[in-house]
């Protein structure tokens, strides 16, 4: 199966910009990522492709080599002190996780969440961490980077103490995406926007929804070259995008409906296993689900164009982790399918994997494991382009993101 590995972007990137404000915060520059599973090797060497700058500047230090998994070199006096709200959730977690496996520096770790986990004793990196409540007094003092997954509420509530004191918020949730005042950020997309974010000096970058992402990453590079008109995309949506109880939701309904028993309906309000429906977000006034609301309105914000005009319909899928998409693409120039593939080929993040000869293409399975790939499944029409995506949802796409939006200062 042909693959093509990303290609760093031209545009001034993540890497970039975060150097620079570690830089200016007095810090040292960073070092490579390491981790001792395959998958996350994978993870390296597209961070590799993503932090070239930060890789050639950290001195005496070997490029790419495995180190034993025990040996973590990301607890530095010079790194950002971080911490991290929504700790005990699935998401939080997969902060961690990525953290590790990406050798994010930090000086220290703060787990906060909800007074119902303060006090409970979680470890990384072979270190013993006890959760604090996020509403105790001082939960942000002297937090450099501040790592928002607990929900919208949460993030409306404590991201503005968060900032007072002097913490870069990076926000997972769907709470600040649309202020005007706050950069929405796919670092592979729109880095630009965060240029003025700087570590010390309290502000929030937030995190686009999940499906947003997937579809912009291979979108945008196509617009910037041929302007996107209109946009169709139909997603389909599997259970790690509504979180760890959903998936636990989808396992255990599988195994009841072929026992023959009613499904248990917690998380969804009809059977999932075996079936496919709407997404479950709320129906919103003009009849669309905010799902597909979240791609239009988000879109328009990063591609800083209030026109282009978007339909999208968000659809769930009984698939445990990995969305996909179908986008249909017009554009206002001509653009063949050469010539997209050529640009997708750059574009960071994106993967082009299009095995037509023997009618294989990605499948969710199969693209656990990359940040984000691709495949070309419609030959191309007169200013047509026609694509199929797959992706990872929040795990670890969106951490991904978070990951290089906190570089910018910090995600
Ligand atoms: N950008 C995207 O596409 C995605 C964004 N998200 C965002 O991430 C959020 C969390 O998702 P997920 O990890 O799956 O959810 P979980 O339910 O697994 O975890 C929720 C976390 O938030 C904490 N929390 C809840 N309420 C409070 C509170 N009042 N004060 C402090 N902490 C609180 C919980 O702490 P405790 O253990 O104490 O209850 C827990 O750590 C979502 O609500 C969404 O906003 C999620 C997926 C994708
Ligand atoms: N996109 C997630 C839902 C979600 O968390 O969205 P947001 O980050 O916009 O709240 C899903 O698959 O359901």
């Amino acid at each position: 199966m042909p693959r093509t590995a990303p290609t760093p972007k031209k545009t001034k990137n993540l890497c970039e910009v975060f150097f620079e404000v570690v830089r200016a915060a007095g810090a040292a520059a960073l070092g490579p990522v390491v981790d001792s599973t395959t998958r996350a090797a994978t993870m390296q060497a597209a961070a590799a492709v993503h932090r070239p700058h930060l890789l050639g500047a950290t001195p005496g230090r070997a490029r790419g080599g495995r180190r034993p998994s025990t040996v973590r070199m990301a607890l530095r006096e010079d790194g950002p002190s971080v911490a991290i709200v929504g700790a005990t959730g699935a998401v939080g977690q997969e902060f961690l996780r990525v953290i590790s496996s990406r050798d994010f520096p930090y000086r220290s770790i703060r787990l906060l969440a909800s007074e119902r986990s303060a006090g409970k004793r979680l470890s990384f990196e072979d270190r013993e961490y006890t959760v604090q409540d996020l509403a105790a007094p001082g939960a942000f003092d002297g937090v450099d980077i501040a790592l928002f997954s607990a929900g919208g509420g949460v993030s409306r509530a404590y991201a503005p103490a968060a900032v007072a004191s002097g913490a870069v918020v990076v926000d997972n949730s769907s709470a600040f995406r649309m202020d005007p005042a706050v950069p929405l950020v796919i670092p592979e997309v729109n880095p630009e926007a965060m240029e003025n974010i700087r570590l010390g000096k309290g502000a929030i970058v937030a995190n686009p929804n999940c499906s947003t992402i997937i579809c912009l990453m291979a979108a945008t590079p196509l617009h910037r070259h041929a302007k996107v008109l209109r946009m169709v995309v139909s997603t389909y949506q599997a259970a790690s995008g509504a979180g760890a109880a959903a998936m636990e939701e989808l396992k255990l309904q599988t195994q009841e409906v072929l026992a023959g028993k009613a499904p248990t309906c917690n998380i969804f309000s009809q059977q999932y296993a075996f079936n496919i429906f709407s997404h479950n977000a709320p129906i919103l006034e003009n009849g669309y689900n905010e799902e597909e609301m979240k791609m239009v309105k988000e879109t328009r914000k990063i591609w800083n164009d209030k026109d282009v005009k978007i339909t999208a319909t968000c659809i769930r899928v009984p698939v445990m982790r990995a969305h996909a998409e179908s986008v249909n693409l017009q554009f206002e120039k001509p653009l063949d399918e050469d010539s997209a593939r050529e640009i997708l080929r750059a574009a960071p993040g994106v993967t082009i994997i299009d095995d037509r000869a023997s009618n294989h293409f990605p499948t969710p399975l199969e693209v656990i494991g990359h940040d984000i790939s691709f495949q070309a499944h419609e030959h191309i029409l007169y200013l047509d382009f026609s694509f199929f995506i797959h992706a990872k949802t929040f795990s670890p796409l969106d951490q991904w993101i978070i990951i290089e939006c906190s570089r910018c200062y910090y995600l």
